[in-house]
């Protein structure tokens, strides 16, 4: 059986091009690091498949309240507008998460050629390295990440010979909070769409099991952040993605109309966006968001992201109960493939 690790892993990227900047070293941004000023990078006509939403620049992300009476109306109207929206009242505790983030920022300050003992294999889906989109952009990203799916102990223990288990506790305890908090969220959201689960379980039983990754992303003070890019603009592939900011400003989404709308965190709040796979489930009622993240000078940014999606061998298409699909179903093993080989263009490679 195939699982997500080899499924991603198999768009193998050249071995060099896994190995992010030595930063620390760095002081002034390098040219295969400088983008085009992107600071008054206001409107970006390039996305225009994303719904037209409020133009109004007092707008932001929705917080929603999981234990509001209305939360089904409350999600599914953030999914309809935005893709996007905070939840307060999750029910993940603050120690756990700061956990997290505290074992991924000592991870990050681990010298570099630590570090590289747990590089992400070029056949591989999980370790230390550049984001996966990296060979879409001519320049580099001011940004290096550490992939884990499931168990993270063979890396871990290249880390910290001696000292490995906490770091795996808490990342498995995070994934396993993060799985379960996804899996809630994603009944909200199949309540707003009117889905009954004995019906949709005849042909898409994998939209109720899951399997999940989880990203530590880390942007590291940067010399000349107005010309540099944390993480390129893209939309997530699975269904759901669940991010914790911790106090540090970066995330901003792609707003037509508007441009960049900068998403700042809110304070013990988690980030939950649609995917590219729920935009299809849905068909095309919820967007499926573009977003990026910038760094800062002073700051060492550390974001840490649970995505959430159907078993790989599971086939995904636009709900039964949805007129007029303008999908085509396929597995979510091939939706990968097209989304690793077409970044951006897979969505229309699969319009009917
Ligand atoms: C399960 C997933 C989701 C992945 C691929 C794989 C593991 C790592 C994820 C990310 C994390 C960083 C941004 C992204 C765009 C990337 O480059 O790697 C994500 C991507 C996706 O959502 O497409
Ligand atoms: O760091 C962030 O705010 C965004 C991270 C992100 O988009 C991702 O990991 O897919
Ligand atoms: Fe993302």
């Amino acid at each position: 059986m195939a699982t997500l690790s080899k499924v991603i892993g198999d768009s193998a990227l050249d071995h060099q091009h896994i190995i992010p900047l030595d930063f620390d070293s760095v002081h002034e941004l390098p040219d295969s690091h400088a983008w085009s000023d992107h600071v008054n990078d206001l409107y970006s006509k390039k996305y225009t498949h994303l719904k037209h939403v409020p133009m109004n620049e007092e707008s932001c992300v929705p917080i929603i309240d999981l234990s509001a009476p209305n939360v089904v109306e409350l999600v599914g109207n953030a999914c309809e507008t935005w893709g996007m929206f905070h939840v307060i009242n999750h029910g993940v505790s603050s120690i756990l998460i700061d956990d997290v983030v505290s074992h991924a920022r000592q991870l990050f300050t681990l010298p570099t050629q630590q570090k590289l003992k747990a590089q992400r294999a070029p056949g591989g889906g999980t370790g230390y390295g550049v984001a996966r989109i990296s060979p879409f952009f001519s320049k580099l990203m001011w940004h290096e990440g550490f992939t884990i799916m499931g168990s993270t102990v063979e890396h871990a223990k290249e880390l910290w010979p001696h000292d490995y288990e906490d770091f795996c506790n808490v990342m498995d305890n995070y994934q396993k909070t993060m799985k379960s908090l996804a899996h809630q969220i994603m009944l909200l959201i199949l309540k707003f769409l009117d889905i009954n689960k004995e019906e949709e379980m005849i042909s898409k039983p994998s939209i109720y099991e899951s399997e999940g990754a989880l990203q530590l992303n880390s942007y590291p003070c940067c010399p000349d952040p107005n010309r540099a890019i944390g993480l390129a603009p893209h939309t997530d592939s699975l269904l759901l993605t669940i991010l914790h900011q911790s106090e540090e400003k970066g995330l901003q989404i792609q707003q037509n109309g508007v441009g960049w709308v900068p998403v700042p965190p809110v304070s013990g709040a988690l980030v939950v966006n649609i995917g590219d796979l729920l935009h299809i489930l849905s068909n095309g009622r919820f967007p499926t968001v573009y977003h990026r993240a910038v760094p800062s000078q002073d700051r060492h940014r550390i974001s840490v992201a649970y995505f959430y999606g159907p078993p790989v061998e599971s086939i995904i298409g636009p709900l039964n109960k949805l007129p007029s699909p303008i999908y085509r179903s396929l597995t979510v093993k091939e939706y990968i493939s097209l989304k690793n080989k077409h970044h951006e263009k897979a969505l229309s490679l699969i319009k009917i």
